[in-house]
């Protein structure tokens, strides 16, 4: 089975486009796909599907087989992937997601494309829609316990679930400590993603994240949306921001005329291989 490595600031994904829809055994595919050391090694395993509803469809699977509703950085590196491909030749295109349907800019250079811009659709924020176990319409600033030690948290879904959460400095916090037992809290009905958020001004958030199904990532465009959201909510950033991640930057609008949140990034394509294991469609 033919792929392409391709990653969103190092947040990266083994992107399969050549079949028509997923592998029988997709969750077992996926983790051995992902596996860093017996396999390609990725943080998700994506297919690129024909869609009636959009020019293409997208469905991606986390590093531990789980089906995840959305991926900002993945939709950059399918639109990527389709454009420098020619299986979709025009700069404005739209992707269908479990999320609903994500229309998209392609700025090229030299005839491939380099950043990508993506109407990500509008937050969610009603508790039980993110879903959370709070049924408030928003939960903002709120706190949840672990081991002892009290986090103010604001839950945003963009299709997928987001705790952000505000710390001292997000560059040295320890994501590996907190992230895992946060992702499982009980609070989280279908577990959540965190982001863990320093605001250095008005207009710049560093970001660190530890992704549901994955772990910690280099970069998240959901979670980098969801905290250009939060920050809004609680009053500590504009509606235009750059997102400072580990693997680079990501700029998020989330615009008042529409509701709908505006993520743009660079996509790259790295190698192609064969996974030569069986795979039963
Ligand atoms: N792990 C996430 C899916 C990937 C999201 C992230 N890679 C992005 O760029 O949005 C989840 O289970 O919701």
């Amino acid at each position: 089975m033919e792929f392409t490595k391709m990653h969103g600031l190092g947040n990266d994904f083994v992107i399969v486009s050549k079949y028509k829809d997923i592998p029988k055994d997709v969750e077992r595919l996926a983790i051995a796909m992902c596996d860093r050391h017996f396999g390609v090694g990725a943080d998700g395993l994506v297919f690129i599907l024909p869609s009636d509803q959009a020019d293409v469809r997208m469905r991606i699977f986390n590093a531990d087989g789980t089906e995840a509703e959305q991926c900002g950085n993945a939709i950059r590196c399918v639109s990527k992937y389709v454009y420098d491909h020619e299986l979709v030749n025009k700069e404005k295109l739209s992707v269908e997601t479990l999320a609903g349907i994500q229309h998209v800019k392609l700025h090229t250079k030299e005839g491939i494309v380099n950043t990508v811009e993506v109407d990500m659709g509008e937050p969610i924020l009603k508790g039980e829609l993110v879903p959370t176990a709070i049924h408030d319409p928003q939960v903002v600033d709120r706190t949840i316990e672990v081991d002892g030690v009290t986090f103010h948290f604001t839950a945003v879904s963009m299709g997928n679930p987001h705790a952000v959460i505000y710390v001292e400095n997000a560059k040295d916090f320890d994501v590996e400590k907190w992230g895992p037992k946060i992702e499982t809290h009980p609070l989280f009905p279908k577990k959540t993603n965190v982001e863990f958020v320093t605001v250095k001004s008005d207009k710049e958030l560093e970001m660190r994240v530890w992704e549901r199904g994955v772990g910690q990532t280099l970069a998240c465009g959901t979670g980098a949306c969801a905290t250009g959201v939060a920050s809004v909510l609680t009053g500590q950033a504009s509606r235009d921001v750059t997102i400072h991640l580990k693997g680079g930057d990501l700029k998020v609008f989330w615009n008042p005329e529409d509701n709908k949140v505006y993520m743009t990034g660079e996509a790259r394509e790295v190698f192609t291989g064969n996974w030569l294991a069986p795979v039963e469609f």
